[in-house]
């Protein structure tokens, strides 16, 4: 639940003479989110959200919602913010920063389907390629610099196991070059439940109170850390496999992002591992606080550093043809995806090696078993 600065009637109605939006009709809190108070409006001319900033400064707040209205006027599906009679966007209710932006259609999904993550990885990618003209920059909360200073203060807090993979990631992090990916303004909190679906379609994108410069591949793993992951924490090949190939359509990536992306996806694990951690070691108080498991991303981490693996069935009643079979799963995975495909056709045994090496994969083994003839394969960069 989270209103924790009520407002009345009247200061609504009050509030609402400033903005060229009409009367009052109807109101009501917002119990989801926990960071500000929100509240649905309806008015004369239509519907609105009624946001009460509770920690934000001014100057941040005036920097989420100038990106929010470029974003809106670029097409990006974001809730647009209303300016008032004088044309600001920020004005003040009950001694709060206070903000009216649209209403979006729709509801969060729970279960994205592969499409859903497709559609979710044209619109980040447009998202990131229309921010090159927002010329205000911010820099990260939960960066990489924020990551490093937030484990060494959590580490001796930590059981064991906990503490020995924490440092091991520390170590390992400090080796990938974030400052050499190609970076522009990024939303870097985009979950499932900060957007929205409706007749399974993305209707927008909400909370940009994360939103900053950094890395657009961070941005991109985040998404697919939350959007494309089984329940144990291991990614969804279809789903990330749609995602990745939609981003790319719009905006390929550059051999560095190829080279780090498994890396990229650990710092994207690792960041709300850490977050989850401290507000569970260090929490806020006076606040109600949706406690959310840090277990989860640490299982995330996990996977991703075991890199994932997949398996594809190719045997010949299955597949007459076991080549076509690995060609068809292997494109457009990113690098460093294992494959071990199982074939019953011993041609498979020189077919697919030979395919593999001229497309840039890596044979990491050839054996048989029986009548079953097994190919093991490392994804190179597409
Ligand atoms: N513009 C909007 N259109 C429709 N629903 C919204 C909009 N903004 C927020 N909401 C609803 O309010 C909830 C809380 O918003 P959120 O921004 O996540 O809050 P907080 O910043 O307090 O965590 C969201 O989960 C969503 O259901
Ligand atoms: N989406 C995040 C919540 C926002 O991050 P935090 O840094 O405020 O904890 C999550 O699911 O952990």
């Amino acid at each position: 639940m989270s209103v924790y600065t009520p407002v009345s009637v009247t200061e609504l109605e009050h509030f609402l003479l400033e903005y060229p939006l009409g009367t009052l009709k109807a109101y009501t809190g917002i119990s989801a989110g926990v960071e500000n108070s929100n509240f649905f409006v309806t008015t004369t001319t239509g519907e609105y959200v009624l946001t009460l900033f509770e920690h934000h400064t001014p100057v941040e707040l005036a920097y989420f919602l100038t990106l929010t209205q470029h974003w809106a006027e670029a097409g990006i599906p974001v809730a647009r913010p209303l300016a008032n009679h004088q044309g600001h966007l920020l004005s003040q209710l009950n001694s709060k920063p206070a903000a009216l932006v649209m209403r979006l259609p729709g509801q969060h999904i729970e279960h994205p389907t592969p499409q859903q993550c497709a559609e979710l990885g044209t619109m980040l990618a447009r998202m990131h390629l229309s921010g090159k003209d927002f010329p205000q920059q911010r820099p990260p909360d939960r960066g990489h610099e924020w990551r490093l200073h937030t484990a060494a203060a959590l580490l001796p807090r930590l059981d064991t196991d906990n503490a020995t993979l924490l440092e091991a990631e520390i170590a390992y992090q400090q080796t990938i070059p974030f400052q050499q990916l190609p970076a522009g303004v990024i939303h870097a909190d985009l979950f499932r439940d900060n957007a929205m679906f409706q007749q399974g379609t993305l209707s927008g994108v909400i909370d940009l109170y994360f939103a900053c410069t950094d890395s657009w591949l961070y941005d991109l793993a985040i998404v697919v850390n939350d959007w494309c992951c089984n329940s144990d924490g291991s990614l969804d090949i279809p789903r990330s496999q749609a995602c990745l190939k939609a981003y790319q359509a719009v905006r390929p990536w550059q051999p560095l992002e190829h080279q780090y992306w498994q890396a990229t996806l650990r710092a994207a694990a690792l960041r709300f591992w850490l977050s989850r951690l401290d507000a569970q070691l260090n929490p806020r108080h006076g606040d109600m606080i949706l406690q959310k498991d840090p277990h989860e991303f640490r299982d995330k981490l996990l996977h991703r550093i075991g890199q994932e693996t997949i398996t594809l069935d190719a045997r010949r009643l299955l597949c007459p043809m076991p080549v076509i079979r690995v060609q068809q799963a292997v494109e457009n995975l990113p690098a460093g995806i294992t494959v071990t495909a199982i074939c019953t056709d011993p041609g498979a045994l020189h077919d697919i090696p030979a395919w593999a090496r001229i497309h840039g994969h890596t044979v990491v083994e050839t054996r048989s078993e029986g009548r079953e003839h097994i190919i093991v394969l490392q994804t190179g960069q597409p």
